[in-house]
């Protein structure tokens, strides 16, 4: 287990850029290694910096094959719905095939729903094992959450599973479905981008705090992965070392 890499750009159009560079680059690698590209994506900024940068690319769409790190439980109409952020702003702007991306199933009680979605995940990378995604896009919340785990939530303590469901998340909405340690952790590769001084606090902490009870971003320490976060230089301002690119 690598130390994680810190990337600090002068700017938020520049994570942006290096992030969809960086899973263009993965996406190429595993399609010629593997034949296809297995990505978790998240809501938040992340989703911006993807849906507005991978448009412009020229990559096999066919080969792709993307999940969610997280989902709000809520319908696909509902604005709060990260999978219709993707089909709205990027799916529709793509020759993407519509059955390559995997939204949870919101009209499913919640407890069901993450079943369903393990199931889903399961049966699309047609193995019984925990399966390995190449890369997870993932997102950090100024309490230091990721995906849909939450400091001190019964949820960062989960062995089983490799999804979940969670009914009283305190960023609304309450209701999601996420994926837990044991898939995040096997990933191979991680891979946050953090911008504004919002996020520096926390960031210390994340990065350079040592915490007998970790943070959930910091616990996302995939056994064969790499770990790479994205910074602004605001939210890096706290960090002791760092280089800009
Ligand atoms: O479903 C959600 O609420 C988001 O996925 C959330 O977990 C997000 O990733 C972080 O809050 C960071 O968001 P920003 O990068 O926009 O600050």
């Amino acid at each position: 287990m690598a130390a994680p890499t810190v990337q600090v750009f002068d700017s938020d159009k520049n994570v942006a850029d290096n992030l969809c560079s960086l899973v263009i680059r993965k996406a190429k690698d595993a399609i010629n290694t593997r034949g296809h590209f297995f990505i978790g994506v998240s809501g938040g900024s992340a989703a911006k910096f993807l849906c507005d940068g991978l448009q412009k690319t020229e990559t096999d769409w066919s080969k792709w094959r993307i999940f969610f790190c997280d989902e709000r439980h809520v319908p696909f109409t509902n604005p709060e719905c990260t999978y219709s952020v993707y089909k709205d702003n990027l799916l529709s702007k793509i020759n993407f095939p519509p059955e390559n991306i995997y939204p949870i199933n919101p009209d499913l009680p919640v407890g069901e729903c993450a079943v369903d979605y393990a199931k889903k995940i399961s049966t699309v990378f047609a193995t019984t094992e925990v399966p390995v995604f190449d890369v997870l896009v993932l997102g950090m919340g100024p309490d230091g959450h990721t995906c849909s785990l939450f400091p001190d939530h019964p949820l960062l303590q989960e062995t089983e599973k490799i999804v979940a469901p969670i009914s009283d998340s305190p960023k609304p909405p309450p209701c999601r479905v996420t994926m837990t340690y044991p898939v995040i952790n096997k990933c191979r590769c991680a891979v946050f981008a953090s911008c504004g001084a919002g996020k520096a606090e926390i960031l210390k902490r994340v990065l350079e705090g040592n915490e007998e009870k970790p943070l959930p971003a910091s616990r996302v320490k995939p056994e064969q992965g790499e770990v790479i976060w994205m910074l602004d230089v605001p939210a890096a301002s706290n960090l002791k070392n760092y280089s800009k690119m």
